[in-house]
Parts: C-alpha cells; structure tokens; sequence
C-alpha cells in the first residue's frame, strides 16, 4: 500500500482562453501521506476550491498528474472517476449535502448503495455511534441540527474507509462550539482510524486541528506550517505577501 493517499505533481489548472484566461492553479506539487491531517489555506481565489476538484477527479486539470493510493489517475476516463469517487474519496462540504429524504443511516450506507453493495450495518451503526448519533439513526436530515448533519456527512465519508477524506470548508455554516465537535471528529478519524484528511478552509482555529497547513497563493504554496496553532496560523495569513515574496 502506497504510504502516499494522495499527490498532486505540477498541478495546473487554466480556465478561458487568450486574454480572458484565468490561472486558477499554477504548477502545484503536494503529497498527503496516509494518516495525516492537512488544512489548505490561502486567500479568496488562491485555487483551493480548484485544487480539491481536481484532486477527486471533478475536474481535469490542464496540466500534472493526480495520484490517488499511489494510482495515476489523470486520464482515467469519467465513468472510473466517477467510481473513484464513490469507492475511494470521502466528501465533507459545507452545506453537509446530505439527501433529505433518506434517514441518517441510510444516508451513511449511501455511499456503499451507490457502489452497488449492500450497506453494512454494522459499520454504519459503528460509525454512527463514532459521531454520537446513534440513537437518531432513523431520524431524517430535516430534523436533525446543523452540526449533527455535518456528524452525520462525516460518518458518510468514513464509510467506505477512502483513501483520503476532502473537506470543503466543514465548519463555515456551523457555530463556533458545535464547529469544534466536528473538528474533533475529523481529528479523531486521523489520530484513531489512520484515515487521511485534506480540508480546504478559512478559519485558523479550524487549521490548528490539523498537521500542517499548506498556504497557497495565486494558485502557487505559498508556505507550509507544521504543529499549526491558531494564533501562528492567523499570524501567517496577515502576511502572506511576504510568503510569496520570500518564495
Ligand atoms: N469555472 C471557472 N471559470 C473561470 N474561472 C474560474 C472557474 N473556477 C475558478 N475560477 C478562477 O480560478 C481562480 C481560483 O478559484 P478557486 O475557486 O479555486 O479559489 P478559492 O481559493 O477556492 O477561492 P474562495 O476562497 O473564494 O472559495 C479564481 O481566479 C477564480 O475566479
């Protein structure tokens, strides 16, 4: 098994042509070794957005390589990316993205369905139990609180225990307490499950949950931070023009 769940080799990523071409992603090279948990910060634009799209194979980019468990996976057709996500990445975003009319077990054991195997129950009681939503398991999205949506799409990504776990901004609709729990249960997916997490996100209490934060700027890293805390963090983020200067 490769030690390396995911790495981006001289990623690019260019959107337009001619004079209204917009680099979104300028020669990025990033390996996440398994079991390592690793925020990605940088500025409004900075192509984090893009960056995670075309790590789980939402988007091509235009140019470098995508290796997903030590597989090259760039060229690899829409219908194999496609099964790539389902089978071998775990979503976290934002809005949770939960589906309405599916109970919170059901929406756990969703990943499974759609790679046509039968939930198993167990693991979706196990790792609904993880999340401290055991007992709602039957319980529909609509009557569940936003962290315990955002617990329920977390046990969602763990299920089919992916290579990696990409996270888009998981905190930014939460408040600032139910936030931690949720930080906390990506933590714990790391440090007890050996899972591997890249979260895209703002926020540098957040990022001080993670590894390491990687800071990009104008689709470039701009900067890295190991044992981050939050206060170095935010630090880092008001000069981040003197990164790329000292680049
Ligand atoms: N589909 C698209 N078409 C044209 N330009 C795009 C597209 N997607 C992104 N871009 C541009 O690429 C650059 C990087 O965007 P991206 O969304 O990756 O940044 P980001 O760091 O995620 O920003 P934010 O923090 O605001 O979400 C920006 O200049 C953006 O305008």
């Amino acid at each position: 098994m490769s030690p390396i769940a995911l790495e981006v080799q001289d990623l690019t990523r260019t959107y337009g042509a001619g004079a209204a071409e917009v680099t979104a992603l300028a020669g990025v090279d990033l390996a996440f070794r398994r079991g390592t948990f690793t925020a990605v910060m940088g500025p409004s634009g900075s192509g984090k957005s893009t960056f995670l799209s075309c790590a789980a194979g939402l988007e091509r980019p235009t140019g470098g390589r995508v290796l997903i468990g030590g597989e090259d996976v760039t060229d690899w057709d829409e219908e194999r990316r496609t099964r790539l996500r389902r089978e071998r990445i775990g979503f976290v975003f934002q809005g949770f993205h939960l589906l309405p009319y599916l109970s919170a077990a059901q929406n756990v054991g969703l990943p499974s369905r759609l790679a046509g195997r039968r939930p198993d129950r167990a693991r979706v009681r196990a790792l609904l139990d993880r999340v401290g939503l055991a007992a709602r398991a039957h319980h529909l999205p609509g009557s569940l609180s936003g962290g315990q949506q955002q617990r329920v799409a977390i046990a969602r990504a763990l299920v089919t225990d992916p290579e990696v776990v990409l996270a888009d901004e998981p905190t930014g609709a939460l408040d600032s307490a139910t936030a931690r729990q949720v930080l906390g249960l990506l933590r714990g997916s790391v440090t007890d499950l050996g899972q591997t997490v890249v979260m895209v996100t703002h926020d540098p209490v957040a990022a001080s949950y993670a590894d390491e934060v990687v800071f990009l700027v104008d689709g470039r890293v701009a900067g890295r931070m190991a044992q981050p805390t939050a206060d170095a963090v935010a630090g880092q983020l008001a000069h981040l023009d003197q990164l790329v200067v000292a680049r």
